[in-house]
């Protein structure tokens, strides 16, 4: 990790409904115009679980409960030639509340769990995607050339102790 190498921590989180699960079209930022989860930056001083619950508020329109925010996995982002790594934390919830809104940050739309527009994600995601479906908690490290390539990866299961 290089010496002038800054953490900036994000979240990710993965809404289910049945078998279906609601993704986002990101309209503007990082990862315009790819489906993802809803999420975004953590707040100096905010707990992560409690910026998850505010970006999908913001970003939906849905209400969940920090209780109901599942940890699924941390997901550790490199690009080449940029110090700044993104520390992703993925949560997965499946009680939720309220109405979906369009925000204008994301078109949001309910997919079936099993049936999602990988060619119009992240790429990342078609690794951990099985993980998460299968309810698999995860720490994985991508090294991106770019927003498209990755140039390596590391995977492996996350036991809680
Ligand atoms: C590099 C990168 C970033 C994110 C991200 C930023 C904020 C929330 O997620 C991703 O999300 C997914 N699915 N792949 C991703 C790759």
């Amino acid at each position: 990790i290089p010496v002038n190498a800054k953490i900036k921590v994000f979240t990710l989180a993965l809404l289910n409904k049945d078998d279906e699960i609601l993704l986002g079209l990101k309209k503007r930022g990082l990862g315009e115009g790819l489906w993802n989860g809803f999420g975004g930056k953590v707040d100096p001083g905010e707990e992560i679980v409690d910026a998850a619950v505010r970006e999908v508020k913001e970003e939906c329109g849905l209400t969940v409960l920090p209780t109901d925010m599942e940890n699924l996995a941390v997901i550790h982002f490199e690009f080449v030639d940029d110090p700044v790594i993104l520390e992703v934390h993925v949560f997965k919830c499946s009680k939720l509340a309220g109405v979906v809104e369009e925000s204008d940050e994301m078109s949001p739309k309910w997919f079936p769990r099993d049936n999602v527009p990988h060619s119009q994600m992240w790429p990342d995601d078609e690794v951990w995607y099985p993980l998460y479906l299968s309810g698999t908690k995860f720490r994985a490290y991508f090294l991106f050339q770019g927003y498209k390539t990755i140039l390596s990866y590391i995977i492996r299961d996350f036991y809680d102790h």
